[in-house]
């Protein structure tokens, strides 16, 4: 029953700071906005990309009550069926100070809600009631002078992900009731090659819960199984493991047309499902990113957002040129032989890419490799630093020539650049108290 995906929420302890970064350094436009006395709701886009930055201005009792009363992430994790039963009972405490969304209980800055488009609100909330899931917010009608909407908030079984559904079909005005307009000189800066759509949402995940949320996504949204690599296994996912990568990746979409087994040609395709990719680190590896993830955010939630690109090169030079930080790969991955030879068979300059750190990998296809010497199929992806104070959440540009999942060339060098930043943050840190202990 879901349409599509609508946007993405964040709960951001500093708002105008991470708006004025959207803005200027990723190059998002301002489109609505919703500020009263107790919340600030900011939505901005960029192509079908929709973020809504939420900010508390006050904090009420209502709050804090539900802070005290929200389990952890283990909990919920483990019996969903228990936490409906405790969300009847918390519905009536439940502040809705941010329209169409709830306040995640963990202090941080947080990406906690994926809101998709529905074609009836009140049947996917039966269906999902009787499948016991936890509803934070029952169907709701919201109107304006240009329409209604009715939306139905629902607690994910990861973290504190939450998903609204939403259906917008009786509704003319520019975003959603409650929202104002923010009007602009001009249509904004459409750039050639710009980010165009949500590529796909990944999940940091605890340890062995990815057939936990497979069921769940399946069972309530008819998610499918979407095999990232054709090394992958049915039962254990696709299980990255060697040289300090430990890694298990699992990924699921929602694509109605994969349903019904239509099959477009990748290229033609306008707009593709957004996949969601489940991450977890793997045991006795070491300290990893999934796991500080989970320590900094308080439970498991999404660890990244990857942004669609037609032009990865010149997306990732502008946002760069505006501040924007990506981790770097190793020092080595462009001059490496392989590597190098294959960046060239895509018609790249490994220098070029080097500029802004963007990894390359291709999908070989054993048949296509000896028709042509050139690559069809690759994927080019850049990872950010993480964009809050914590070491949580990041953005990712992918541009994608033919290559649908991903590659392990891509995902070993972008997992030891963003484990080489951390380490790095980590020797500050630690330097950093040696020094104050000292003085
Ligand atoms: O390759 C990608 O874009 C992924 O989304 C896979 C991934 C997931 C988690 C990591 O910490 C690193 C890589
Ligand atoms: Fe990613």
């Amino acid at each position: 029953f879901l349409s599509r995906l609508s946007y993405i929420a964040l709960h951001v302890a500093n708002g105008e700071w991470f708006a004025s970064d959207l803005v200027n350094k990723y190059k998002f436009q301002l489109f609505a906005t919703r500020i009263t006395d107790k919340a600030k709701q900011l939505a901005f886009k960029k192509g079908s990309a929709v973020f809504i930055v939420n900010e508390s201005l006050k904090r009420t009792g209502n709050e804090e009550a539900l802070k005290i009363l929200s389990c952890n992430h283990h909990a919920s994790l483990a019996n969903w069926q228990t936490q409906f039963l405790l969300h009847e009972k918390q519905k009536n405490c439940l502040n809705q100070k941010f329209l169409y969304d709830v306040q995640p209980s963990q202090g941080v800055s947080t990406v906690s809600n994926v809101c998709f488009e529905v074609e009836n609100v009140e049947k996917s909330f039966k269906s999902l009631s009787e499948q016991g899931c936890p509803i934070l917010i029952p169907p709701t009608k919201v109107h304006d002078e240009f329409g209604f909407v009715t939306y139905s908030v629902i607690k994910s079984i990861v973290g504190n992900v939450c998903h609204t559904l939403i259906d917008k079909t009786k509704y003319g005005g520019e975003f959603l009731p409650g929202f104002s307009k923010v009007e602009h000189s001009a249509n904004g800066t459409k750039e050639s090659g710009d980010v165009t759509h949500f590529d796909h949402i990944t999940y940091a995940c605890p340890q062995r819960y990815t057939p936990m949320i497979m069921e769940w996504y399946e069972k309530c949204f008819g998610f499918k199984r979407f095999f990232i690599n054709k090394n992958e296994d049915i039962t254990n996912g696709y299980v990255i493991s060697g040289d300090g990568v430990g890694l298990r990746l699992t990924a699921m979409h929602y694509w109605k047309c994969s349903e019904v087994g239509m099959k477009l040609p990748i290229t033609n395709q306008k707009e593709p499902d957004c996949k969601f990719v489940m991450a977890e680190s793997l045991t006795n590896q070491g300290r990893n990113q999934v796991d500080t993830f989970l320590d900094q955010h308080h439970g498991a939630g999404i660890q990244h957002v990857g942004l669609y690109t037609s032009d990865i090169i010149n997306t990732s030079r502008t946002l760069m040129n505006s501040g924007v930080q990506f981790v770097a790969p190793p020092r080595a991955y462009y001059t490496e032989i392989g590597k190098q030879q294959e960046i060239l068979e895509a018609g790249h300059d490994p220098q070029l890419l080097s500029q802004c750190g963007i990894l390359l990998d291709a999908e070989i296809d054993d048949v296509e490799n000896k028709v042509t010497n050139l690559l069809s199929r690759y994927l080019m992806q850049v990872f950010t630093k993480p964009v809050f104070k914590e070491e949580t959440f990041f953005l990712e540009l992918i541009e994608r020539q033919g290559a649908r999942g991903f590659g392990e060339g891509n995902i070993k060098a972008l997992w030891r650049s963003v484990q080489a930043y951390m380490d790095q943050q980590e020797k500050k840190l630690t330097s950093h108290i040696k020094n104050m202990l000292l003085t």
